[in-house]
Order: C-alpha cells, then structure tokens, then sequence
C-alpha cells in the first residue's frame, strides 16, 4: 500500500484548557463568599478549589499545610520562610498537575486564594524577617518562581475594602486578637496586591466591595467571569 492510500490519523482538536479564575484580597474581604456563589452559579461547568488552608484531613495539603501552621500562628510562619514559600508553591503546582490528568477537563476552574496569594503573603513575611529584603522584589521573584512550572491565572479578581473593616471579620472569624505582627503583614498584603494590580492589569480585575453586599458582589464578580468565557468561545470559534 502506498504511503498516499494509508489514511491520516484523526487529528482531535486538543481539548481546551479550562479557564482559571483566581479570587485574592486581604483576609476577611470576602473571597470565600465570592468564589463559592460563583461556582453554585456556574454549575458542573466549574471546579472550585478551595484555599489551601481550607482543605482538612489527611490529604497531601492538609498534613503540609497542618505542619506549616504547628506553631499556631495567625499566618503559615514556622521560622523558615523560604522553605515555606516552596512548600506552599509545590502544593500549587500539584493542583495543575492533578488537573491535567483529570479524565473530563471542567471548563472554568475557581481557586480560592491562588498563586498570587502566596507571592504576596511570603514577601509580607520573609521581607518582615530578612534585613533589606524589599517585598515587591520578593513577591514579583515568587511570581516568576513559579512561573516557570505552571501557568499564572488568566484572570485574577482582587477584591478590595477597607482593611480595618476586613481585619475585623478575619479577627472575629478565628476568634483572636491580632498582634501589631499580624496587622503589619495584612497591611504589607494589601500594599503588595494594589502594585501586583497595577502592573498587570491585563490579568487583574480590581473590584471595591466597600459597603456592597456580598450578593452585589457574587453577581459583579459572575459577570466577569461569564464575559471571560464568552471572550473565550469566541477565541476558539475564530
Ligand atoms: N460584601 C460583604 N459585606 C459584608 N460582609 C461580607 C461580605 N462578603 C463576605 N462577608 C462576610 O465576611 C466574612 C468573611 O467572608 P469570607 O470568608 O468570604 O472572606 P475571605 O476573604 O474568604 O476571608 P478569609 O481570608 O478569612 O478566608 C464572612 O462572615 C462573610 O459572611
Ligand atoms: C497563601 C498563604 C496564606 N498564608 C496564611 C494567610 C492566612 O492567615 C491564612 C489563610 O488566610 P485566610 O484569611 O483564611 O484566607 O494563611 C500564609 O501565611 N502564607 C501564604 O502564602
């Protein structure tokens, strides 16, 4: 048989990557509130991933995350934050990972608190503990780190509001009172996330919930998203 005759093989149409939506903002700003409306709204199309410290039991995040909070600290702070930063990242890699073998892609992944999250808490905590350290530095190195083993959020929403109004629920969420420790990193945090916004705005969309109530808040945040994925469809269908 002629090399002519032998019929090409069926070429699939690589399956679409899902769309990945992170939500950031300091503690208390609303995130999980956010992200869980959204993915009962979106349905099966999405998969929400929990944040890290969210995921109990005995599961590979949940004994390291368990570990990284065995000082009982208000933040993931046992002494070494480079080893926590890695540790914290790897757990974010893996995510990708265990999505890519999934045998059903979703078509928008939800991810309470993401890379960025780690980027900009890291940098509030190691620059706090390592003279001359300057946290954008540290968070725009985190960044790029991790980078280079996954791909960064296509969009990412960063919900802002008052910080003493936010630290107040995260306070009263945890039952205690925060140290001048705790406030400095929630402070830096926030200063991180405003520059992050600023210098892609491309990937950030900056949404004030300041005196919005959370359904307002879930439906801007929804409509957002269903743009994403319309913007999308049409990507795929040119
Ligand atoms: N827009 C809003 N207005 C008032 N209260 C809100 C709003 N959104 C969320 N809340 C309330 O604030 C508290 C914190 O919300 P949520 O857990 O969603 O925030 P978070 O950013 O995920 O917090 P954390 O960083 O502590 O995980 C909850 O009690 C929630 O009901
Ligand atoms: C990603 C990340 C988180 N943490 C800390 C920050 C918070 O104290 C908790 C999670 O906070 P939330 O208010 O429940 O969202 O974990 C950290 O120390 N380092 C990190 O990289």
């Amino acid at each position: 048989m002629s090399a002519a005759a032998v019929p090409a093989p069926r070429r699939e149409p690589a399956p679409a990557r899902p769309l990945w939506v992170s939500v950031e903002g300091i503690n208390g700003v609303g995130k999980t509130t956010a992200a869980r409306a959204l993915a009962a709204c979106l349905g099966e199309r999405c998969l929400l991933l929990d944040e890290l410290t969210d995921r109990g039991g005995d599961t590979l995040p949940g004994r390291v995350i368990s570990a990284l909070a065995a000082e009982d600290d208000v933040f993931l702070r046992t002494g070494y934050p480079v080893v926590e930063t890695l540790a914290l990242l790897a757990l974010k890699v893996r995510e990708v990972e265990r999505l890519a073998v999934l045998p059903t892609a979703p078509e928008v992944v939800i991810e309470d608190r993401g890379v960025d999250s780690v980027a900009v808490y890291q940098a509030a905590i190691l620059s706090a503990q390592v003279p001359g350290a300057d946290p954008a530095d540290v968070a725009r190195h985190v960044l790029s780190t991790v980078s280079r083993w996954r791909l960064l959020p296509d969009a990412t929403v960063l919900l802002t509001d008052n910080r003493e109004v936010c630290t107040r629920r995260f306070a009263d969420r945890i039952g205690r009172t925060l140290a001048l420790r705790d406030l400095r990193v929630i402070e830096q945090a926030d200063i991180l996330y405003t520059g992050l916004a600023a210098a892609e705005p491309d990937r950030y969309t900056v949404i004030d919930t300041t005196g919005r109530p959370a359904e307002a808040v879930a439906d801007e945040v929804g409509a957002l998203v269903q743009d994403l994925v319309k913007q999308r469809e049409a990507d795929h269908a040119a």
